[in-house]
């Protein structure tokens, strides 16, 4: 069991987020589009036989390695191993913002399970990782999964569905949102009704909308601004609790035509809309 690995954790867009109630235990219950893009953070998993420790080669600003969701997935699934295992070194590429409504440390700590229970041999199913993963954060199982899906519950309940592969481009306002705060502001809409969706859903999903993005307009003038900008274009919107926003266009140039005209001081990128993650694509061909 030697060997290193290196693997990619997409980032998601939450194509549409409904609120449609709120649990006893105060989380929210939400309904909402996930697909992946073609655009993430790369780790690298170095198993270290004779060093039986769980390390990444460098810390994360503002996250103490205990807190890192690398550090809590990879210690998560070691403790379901009954023998010993070989230490790992793990190395983090971070290119998606924190805090984004990205994912990216959702993405990151699946990629960890997937990885692990691959070097590590442990032979653990895909509903087993997912449901270690939704105990890590309620992103983690739809990236575990890999398939587009529509989300319930807090996000753990997947249907996997087919939108559209459309181009986005991604924009971080100069921001940072933190999800706890924005799921009590207490003007939040919390009462969408449902909506069903056929297993087949190949629907528009600019027919529906981001239940935050009031709140976090009003609270964050520089998300205001982005969306009522990038609005001038075509249908705008928040994923999660933003701070990132997102356009969608038919195609990689159209996307970037307008991502050369962008205000100065906003971050982003171009990525392409993928049902089916880069991360399981790439577990695939190892196969
Ligand atoms: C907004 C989404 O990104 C949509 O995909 C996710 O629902 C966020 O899920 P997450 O990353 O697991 O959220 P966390 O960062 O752990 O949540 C922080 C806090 O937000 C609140 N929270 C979060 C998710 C949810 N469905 N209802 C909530 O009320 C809870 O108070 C929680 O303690
Ligand atoms: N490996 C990691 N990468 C990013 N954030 C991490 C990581 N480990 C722990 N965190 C913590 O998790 C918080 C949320 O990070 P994440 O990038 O998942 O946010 P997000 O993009 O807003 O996701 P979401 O859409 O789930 O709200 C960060 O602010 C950070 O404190």
């Amino acid at each position: 069991m030697t060997g290193s690995l290196t693997l990619p954790a997409p980032a998601k867009l939450n194509l549409f987020l409904h609120i449609v109630g709120r649990r006893a235990d105060g989380y929210h219950e939400l309904q909402t589009l996930f697909q992946f893009l073609d655009y993430g953070d790369d780790l690298t998993f170095t198993l270290t036989p004779d060093q039986p420790d769980i390390r990444l080669t460098e810390s994360m600003t503002d996250v103490p390695d205990d807190d890192n969701l690398v550090i809590r997935a990879a210690r998560a699934l070691a403790a379901r191993s009954p023998a010993p295992l070989p230490g790992v070194r793990i190395a983090i590429t971070k290119r998606l913002p924190m805090g984004g409504g990205l994912g990216g440390g959702s993405s990151n700590a699946a990629t960890t399970l997937l990885a692990l229970n691959h070097l590590w041999q442990l032979g653990l199913s895909e509903d087993e990782l997912a449901e270690l993963g939704l105990g890590l954060g309620a992103d983690v199982p739809v990236f575990v999964r890999g398939h587009a899906a529509f989300g319930e519950g807090v996000g753990e309940r997947l249907t996997p569905v087919e939108p559209a592969e459309d181009w986005f481009l991604v924009l971080k306002p100069a921001c940072n949102i933190n999800t706890g705060k924005i799921f009590s502001e207490e003007g939040l809409t919390r009462n969408t009704p449902r909506i069903t969706i056929a297993p087949a859903f190949e629907g528009d999903a600019s027919r529906y909308r981001n239940d935050c993005e009031d709140v976090v307009r009003k609270l964050y003038p520089e998300v205001n601004q982005s969306l009522e900008w990038l609005a001038q274009f075509g249908p705008a919107r928040l994923t999660g609790t933003g701070a990132c926003i997102f356009g969608r266009f038919p195609t990689e140039s159209a996307a970037r035509i307008i991502w050369e005209s962008k205000p100065s001081g906003i971050t982003g990128f171009v990525a392409k809309g993928v049902n089916h993650s880069p991360l399981h694509k790439k577990l695939t061909e190892l196969k």
